[in-house]
């Protein structure tokens, strides 16, 4: 909100015209529309959101006391085309915490531009989220990862939005966020450190680093000369998702923790002949669901209770 306490974006009186504006792109408006649709039917606030990578969706299988609403019934909502992305917002309760999950996420290279993928962000804030979850798959760049591995994101580099590719690319609306959104603490660093307590504790902790990732458009994977490039930036794991919805989390004040399966290891020499397959990167998921699913329900539990501790001491 602005400092006069109005928004500096215009607001349309009339439906018809707001949704065709949806088309093109997402007003404040058009996403309360969105929000309303499911707080109609979904007789709890979320506190936190959580999004499913590929072959990750089982992260959803626990969720308790569901609500499911497949996206090609949510008004304004894209739809998952990718194998391993079932393609539903999950209500519910996961170690006894409100929670809302996207069984399936929208990526770039389905043809979706980045305010697109990363809507649902918005409409779980308008929800009430204050945390987000992000899952992903990512190939392991790093020399010391191995498939299987988990690494907590610490941070990323926004390659897409190098060439101005940004989610918050267009007019800003208050509403949301402010023009100019820091990212030097995207990831945040309390989180971090309790997610690697909860990884050795739900054992995954030998397998668990801290890393940097990005996302580039896809659907290609990449090539050895690319690889090599994003290994002299820093970067530790390679995407194809994540960065945008981060950056729109952030900008509405969400506070996030992200988390990579790696699910290939990069190939970075000529003489190598693998190749990454996206059938592999859905097995992977399947062979960690169960680990994964309960150390996301660890890092839920410990958000909750955190928050709780806070209205204690209100
Ligand atoms: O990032 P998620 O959705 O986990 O999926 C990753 O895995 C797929 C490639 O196999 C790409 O969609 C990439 O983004
Ligand atoms: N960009 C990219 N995304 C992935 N998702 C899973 N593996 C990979 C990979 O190697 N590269």
């Amino acid at each position: 909100m602005s400092s006069d306490g109005k928004s500096s974006q215009k607001s349309f009186g009339n439906k018809p015209f707001i949704l065709f504006l949806c088309f093109f792109r997402y007003t404040y408006e058009c996403l309360v529309d969105t929000a309303k649709y499911l707080s109609d039917k979904v007789p709890f606030k979320p506190k936190v959101g959580i999004i499913c990578g590929s072959g990750l969706g089982s992260l959803a299988d626990a969720i308790e006391n569901r609500i499911e609403f497949p996206y090609e019934k949510i008004p304004n909502f894209p739809l998952s085309t990718v194998e391993g992305h079932v393609g539903q917002l999950v209500f519910g309760y996961l170690s006894n915490v409100p929670v809302v999950c996207m069984q399936g996420r929208f990526h770039y290279y389905e043809g979706y531009p980045l305010w697109k993928c990363a809507m649902p962000v918005r409409v779980m804030k308008l929800l009430g989220i204050t945390h987000l979850i992000a899952s992903n798959a990512a190939g392991g760049l790093n020399k010391d990862y191995k498939v299987g591995d988990i690494m907590i994101v610490k941070d990323h580099i926004n390659l897409m939005g190098f060439a101005g590719n940004n989610p918050l690319q267009g007019p800003n609306d208050d509403r949301f966020g402010p023009r100019f959104p820091p990212m030097n603490r995207a990831y945040d660093k309390e989180l971090i450190e309790k997610a690697k307590v909860i990884a050795k504790e739900v054992g995954l902790g030998d397998i668990v680093h801290e890393g940097v990732y990005t996302c580039l458009g896809g659907p290609n994977f990449e090539t050895v000369a690319e690889l090599r490039m994003l290994g002299m930036l820093g970067v530790d794991a390679v995407g194809m998702s994540t960065v945008h919805e981060v950056i729109t989390a952030r900008h509405s004040n969400i506070t996030v923790f992200a988390f990579s399966l790696i699910t290939n290891l990069c190939v970075t020499e000529y003489h190598k002949n693998d190749e990454a397959n996206h059938d592999e990167v859905i097995d992977v998921g399947k062979m960690r669901q169960k680990e994964l699913t309960k150390f996301v329900q660890g890092v839920v539990k410990y958000v909750a209770d955190e928050n709780k501790l806070v209205s204690k001491m209100l």
